[in-house]
């Protein structure tokens, strides 16, 4: 017996069409895409012309597990990521113990194995416990089944270190995806360093701790061929350097986070710094900076959207803007927010938005999904495009409630996500 979608609307990547279309699921495959398929047999869901898509991918996720329980775990962070409409999400190894071995790549499999709720890719650390002093054992984690090799939440600072990283990685074809922080030039910030950081008196972080880091790594990556993935590009230099990395045929890809798109420093000015569920790292800039962001989105410079959900509690974020933890959750609700700010606005068509949220990181890390095609991978959602509800802390399945978005009204949520064949989201 297979699932059949019946009502709903595919959406044509190429063209940007929406097209009535019925969908046949058999196992974990699309086994049919037809203006009519014969129902005999199958369980049926009524998509009441909901739009179709391909899963969401998100290659920067914070799920927490081991170690930091209490703002996340696999099953609660993979079912907010099914609620957001996403089939695979990559997760950052800056857990307690890092991952940093085979046995945790391995471990991280296996818990999602049994708890998760979409496709689970873990990272494997650059160095050991994320110190900088020792790089781990890159071959072991890729084997394991490491998606990449990082060291978010901090950067690499050694130059040499990374160089040997690059090596290896690049042998093994393996993508190396920095955080790129210079700890001296970002040391003690809290907030982008400029005329908002001075007025409110906190430590900043300029937006040169990124872009150095990545202009010397982008060297790196040309001395030694490995591909490099930039995180959560913030700053206006930086994306101008990937431009000019990718302008001279580098193997450089970026992604970009529905904050960085959306929201400036602005928005911790108007509450003079009192409100630490506005901290992130790296830091919500300038308006420049805003705009380079979407620039380079719009202009392919930057491949993708990633949420770098970061999950932390509440007693955390109550904490003094200098002292709390950096990070935003996102991944229930990027979908929707950026659909409603940037398609229903005019700013990207719906299809372009597709692809940065599913066909792109699918074609970067080269991974099934993507797409929604016969014989490819069953990772679909089905979103209603028109239905406004709002962004609600309290129906949550993430444990982390910290978002700037709160109380916002937006369109786009999806109402059922299918992930390897199975029904991982659905709504009443
Ligand atoms: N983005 C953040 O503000 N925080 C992340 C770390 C990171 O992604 O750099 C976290 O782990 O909390
Ligand atoms: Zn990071």
């Amino acid at each position: 017996m297979g699932l059949l979608l019946k009502n709903g609307r595919l959406l044509n990547l190429e063209t940007g069409e929406l097209e009535a279309r019925e969908i046949l699921i058999e196992g974990d495959h699309i086994a049919e895409i037809a203006e009519l398929v014969e129902e005999s047999g199958h369980e049926v869901h009524d998509l009441n012309g909901g739009v179709i898509l391909p899963g969401y991918i998100d290659m920067h996720v914070h799920l927490r597990q081991p170690g930091f329980e209490a703002k996340e775990t696999i099953e609660t962070g993979t079912k907010a990521a099914a609620r957001g409409g996403y089939t695979t999400v990559a997760c950052m190894p800056n857990t307690r113990p890092v991952i940093d071995t085979p046995e945790r790549i391995r471990y991280v499999y296996d818990v999602t194995e049994k708890e998760g709720s979409c496709t689970v890719l873990p990272y494997g650390a650059i160095t050991v416990g994320e110190l900088g002093e020792e790089l781990t054992d890159i071959i072991a984690l890729r084997e394991a089944g490491a998606v990449g090799i990082t060291d978010d939440g901090v950067g690499v600072q050694s130059s040499a270190m990374m160089r040997r990283a690059m090596e290896v990685a690049a042998c093994q074809d393996i993508p190396v995806v920095i955080h790129s922080e210079d700890e001296d030039l970002a040391k003690d910030g809290c907030m982008n360093e400029g005329v908002v950081s001075k007025r409110l008196g906190l430590p900043g972080i300029p937006g040169l701790a990124e872009s150095v880091m990545i202009a010397r790594d982008i060297m790196l990556a040309e001395e030694t061929g490995a591909h490099l993935h930039v995180c959560h590009i913030s700053d206006a230099g930086s994306v101008e350097l990937v431009r000019w990395a990718k302008q001279r045929g580098l193997k450089v890809t970026t992604e970009v986070t529905p904050h960085h798109l959306l929201l400036t420093e602005s928005i911790i000015d108007e509450t003079d710094g009192g409100d630490a569920n506005m901290k992130v790292n790296p830091p919500l800039r300038t308006e420049a900076d805003r705009q380079a962001c979407l620039q380079g989105l719009l202009d392919g410079t930057i491949d993708m959207i990633a949420t770098d959900h970061a999950p932390h509690t509440e007693e955390e974020k109550k904490r003094s803007f200098a002292t709390a933890p950096f990070g935003f959750t996102g991944i229930e609700f990027a979908f929707p927010l950026l659909y409603t700010e940037l398609v229903e606005k005019g700013t990207i068509g719906l299809a372009e938005l597709v692809k940065k949220f599913a066909t792109n990181p699918a074609q970067v890390f080269r991974l099934p999904g993507g797409k929604v095609e016969q014989g490819g991978i069953a990772d679909l959602t089905v979103v209603d495009l028109e239905t406004e509800q709002a962004i609600d802390p309290n129906a949550f399945f993430s444990k982390g409630k910290n978002t700037p978005f709160v109380g916002k009204r937006v369109k786009g949520w999806s109402t059922l996500t299918i992930n390897r064949g199975r029904v991982t989201y659905k709504t009443e």
